[in-house]
């Protein structure tokens, strides 16, 4: 899978996409990262990328034409065609559900906007689909392209490894994660359950859905609401409410 970022920031998104998960993805060939800065497409002496707000106000809006040219030779620096996303609070919530679909596709391109935000029209013509990491404000776009990138990267075939491809299961069953415990099995903050040690793996997976049932019932009662309960989640959790009402 191939993923472009147009941003003011390449250094950082390259550094993002350099560690962990995601840089041995690429390093093993199963993800490429480019990057595109939209410097490099101004036509002036001073590069200049932004221009005031039409309309007067504070702050300032990424232009038209550096933006253009930086996503013309994006696309046609690769195979087409590429997905083009625009991060802002003003797009859809990103999902593990969004994730997996991004994740099936082979070219994705992240557009990182700055200042204010983007010429609108600029986005009506170029951006397939606006996505937002949560209802905040950040300095720019690159924090959700980084958060993207390592959410699509780390589900590429071969990125991870056995051991990690269990917690993703935990949570690709659109549940919260379990709780999870290392060495000692006795400190002085408390024990790990007796469950986790006793080899039986069935009612370790039992053990973990229950716990991963509950706390989302407890935490984020909405994911419940979204998804039907096979018949052992559905006893697993009035299990976990009966004991969580004593
Ligand atoms: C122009 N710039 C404004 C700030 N911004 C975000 O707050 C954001 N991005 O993705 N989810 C978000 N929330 C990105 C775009």
């Amino acid at each position: 899978m191939r993923i472009d970022v147009v941003t003011l920031f390449p250094d950082f998104m390259r550094q993002c996409a350099a560690v962990g998960v995601v840089g041995r993805a690429q390093q093993r060939e199963l993800l490429q990262v480019q990057t595109w800065n939209p410097r490099d497409y101004a036509t002036d002496n001073y590069r200049t990328v932004d221009g005031r707000t039409c309309g007067g106000g504070p702050g300032m809006v990424m232009l038209i034409e550096p933006l253009r040219k930086t996503l013309e030779a994006m696309r046609e620096a690769a195979p087409k065609p590429v997905h083009l996303i625009y991060l802002s609070p003003q797009g859809a919530r990103l999902t593990q559900g969004r994730v997996e679909a991004l994740a099936e596709m082979p070219r994705i391109a992240l557009l990182c906007g700055r200042y204010e935000g983007v010429d609108e029209r600029l986005l009506a013509h170029e951006v397939d689909e606006e996505l937002s990491i949560g209802d905040y404000v950040l300095s720019g776009g690159e924090l959700g392209a980084a958060v993207i990138i390592d959410a699509v990267g780390r589900l590429q075939e071969g990125a991870l490894n056995d051991a990690q491809s269990a917690e993703q299961d935990s949570f690709s069953n659109g549940l919260l994660d379990c709780p999870h415990y290392a060495k000692p099995v006795h400190d002085a903050l408390g024990d790990v359950p007796e469950v986790l040690l006793s080899g039986d793996h069935a009612a370790i997976r039992r053990w973990r859905l229950k716990q991963s049932l509950g706390r989302t019932w407890l935490r984020r009662p909405d994911l419940l609401a979204q998804r039907a309960l096979d018949k052992e989640s559905r006893a697993l959790l009035d299990e976990f409410r009966r004991e969580h009402a004593q």
